[in-house]
């Protein structure tokens, strides 16, 4: 059990709800990127054949109903924001809205506070005899990182002192859509071009897609962080040119290429030697502020001991973080803006009364349920009440090719869990619209989201035999919208005619459901209808109530009342 006391005189100790029992196993399924939107040959989960979706929402307005999942609503700067996992799932398992890293690294930006913070000055030290290194996502997507503060940071980190930069940068196509990345190494070659200007000495060293270079979470595939290891710090990758522009633009030449997956590229001078390889005395910044995704490649550059793959080199570097990714494990150790202190989660104080807790997803979601839940803190609360499950993800393997993922594994713990009756709360996270719409295969979204719907039928039927509740709602929208569309909603079309493709998250609403035979006898859970406003971070207080137990006050508040049969 955690031993932090409890914050600002609040106690840990949860009331009883006044009509809810306790006891009730309690199934929360949260299915990724599934928002709702208006039936459209886009909508994949439209398209799909969703009969045990559909049923629930039938149950509308009393038992079903959509709530928001993006922008402010979750911490986001603003309502332009798209949702996403992380955001989305700190939103569910808190129960609080919290600035989140996006919005933080804005603030110290135009403050200027990012240069007087403990990070930057830890990274400065190296300034005078070493390069500066920033790696990171280059998209303005705003779910990773942002290409507005990436120039910020370069013109901040020249006026403070930085006389040697290389920049590494990981191609998008992922939250963006595909093909941006050309327009944004262009412009960041301007950028580089007049700090050359100004006498400092500032290139792009090396990159390389998202998917398959550097950005790998949850220890999928080691080998995604070692191709970028291999570039970035020890300019060695199987395509060298000489300047990134040309990189991109060659390497998308390729029919098959795209900005997610495009190869590692390394830039070297006319002598054939790279730019910008990682030496001893240099400072590394990752400088996206989302964590998932940088852990791995923080985990490499941090620890001394590190057996994932062969560093060859471990240079002595300064090393910051945009943010902290991990407060658990506190990595990295130095960062440049503090992360949201997500505090007091759901999942902490059902632990604390003695909720028992079975999460599971899927390697690419594993983190989403547990991590992100927990405020971006691994491991457990309270292991002899809390089991994690992870089922391992498909590798090498495109999801378009295995739309199914591992849906139907996932239920079928989740089903196991709960039939067991050792668990009072069963979690899930399922992935397939989420991840199968990041492709843009509309067919494959289409049988990715059928998926998705059995296994919420497995799910439901388990929760069915032991008498239970459950509540299934999703993160943020993605598959319900696979078309870049005009302020109109049209769909815009690129230059050969055809409707351009919309890999990323959107900013739709997403349903949340509730059900189960345990929320019939004598009473009846249903949803209020004083709160049209309310967005993931009022779940975790309606998932305590079906548990039998109040919400704290610091709470969004709940979204069911108990009303008599
Ligand atoms: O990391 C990713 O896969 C995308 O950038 C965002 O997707 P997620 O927020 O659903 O993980
Ligand atoms: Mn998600
Ligand atoms: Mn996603």
């Amino acid at each position: 059990m955690a031993t932090r006391p409890p914050a600002e005189g609040k106690r840990w100790e949860l009331t009883a709800h006044p009509r809810l029992a306790k006891g009730k196993v309690v199934g929360v399924v949260v299915l990724d990127g599934w928002g709702e939107a208006p039936p459209d040959p886009f909508n994949c989960i439209h398209a799909a054949d969703t009969p045990t979706l559909d049923a629930l929402k039938k149950a509308a307005p009393e038992r079903w109903r959509l709530i928001k999942a993006h922008g402010t609503a979750v911490g986001l700067p603003t309502d332009d924001d798209m949702g996403n996992s992380e955001v989305g799932h700190n939103a569910l398992g808190a129960g609080q809205i919290y600035a989140q890293g996006a919005k933080l690294v804005d603030l110290a930006l135009a403050s200027g506070k990012i240069y007087e913070g403990e990070g930057f000055k830890y990274i400065r030290e190296s300034f005078d005899s070493g390069t500066l290194h920033l790696i990171g996502l280059l998209s303005d997507g705003g779910v990773h990182s942002r290409f507005d503060q990436l120039q910020l940071l370069l013109k901040g980190a020249s006026e403070h002192g930085a006389r040697r930069i290389r920049v590494h940068v990981l191609t998008d196509g992922r939250d963006v859509l595909d093909g941006s990345s050309v327009r944004f190494v262009e412009i960041l070659e301007e950028d580089l071009a007049r700090l050359r200007d100004k006498g400092v000495d500032a290139r792009i060293a090396s990159g390389g897609g998202r998917m398959y270079v550097t950005m790998d979470r949850y220890e999928n595939d080691w080998q995604v962080v070692k191709r970028g290891w291999d570039a970035h710090v020890l300019g060695e990758a199987p395509h060298k040119y000489k300047n990134a522009l040309e990189a991109v633009k060659k390497l998308r030449e390729d029919p098959k290429a795209n900005d997610q997956y495009l190869p590692p590229f390394v830039i070297v001078d006319e002598s054939g030697k790279p730019v910008g390889q990682i030496q001893d005395g240099d400072a590394v910044v990752t400088f996206n502020f989302r964590a998932d995704r940088m852990v791995m490649l923080a985990k490499a550059l941090e620890y001394e001991n590190f057996d994932k793959f062969d560093r060859v080199r471990f240079p002595k570097i300064r090393y910051a973080g945009m943010l902290q990714y991990d407060g658990e494990l506190k990595l990295p150790s130095h960062y440049l803006v503090a992360p949201p202190e997500i505090e007091r989660t759901s999942g902490e104080y059902l632990a604390r009364n003695g909720v028992r807790i079975y999460a599971c997803s899927e390697t690419v979601k594993f983190g989403h349920v547990t991590f992100f839940w927990n405020g971006n803190r691994s491991g457990y609360f309270n292991p002899s009440l809390e089991k994690y499950e992870e089922i391992p993800s498909d590798i090498g393997i495109p999801f378009n090719v295995q739309p199914k993922m591992k849906a139907l594994e996932i239920a079928q713990k989740a089903r196991d869990a709960i039939l067991s009756r050792k668990f009072d709360q069963v979690r899930v996270n399922i992935a397939n619209g989420d991840m199968v719409g990041h492709t843009g295969d509309i067919e494959a979204t289409i049988v990715g989201c059928k998926a998705a719907d059995e296994a919420v039928k497995i799910i439901l039927d388990a929760i069915e035999q032991v008498g239970g509740i459950f509540v299934l709602t999703a993160d943020h929208g993605n598959a319900e919208d696979m078309a870049k569309r005009d302020k109109s909603g049209k769909p815009l079309l690129d230059k050969d005619g055809k409707v351009q493709t919309l890999t990323s998250h959107t900013l739709n609403p997403v349903p949340i459901a509730i059900g189960g035979p345990g929320l019939a006898p004598g009473i009846r859970g249903m949803f209020r209808t004083d709160l049209p406003n309310a967005g993931l971070a009022n779940v975790a207080a309606t998932v305590m109530n079906l548990h039998g137990f109040e919400a704290p006050d610091h709470y969004e508040p709940t979204l069911i009342e108990v009303v008599d049969k």
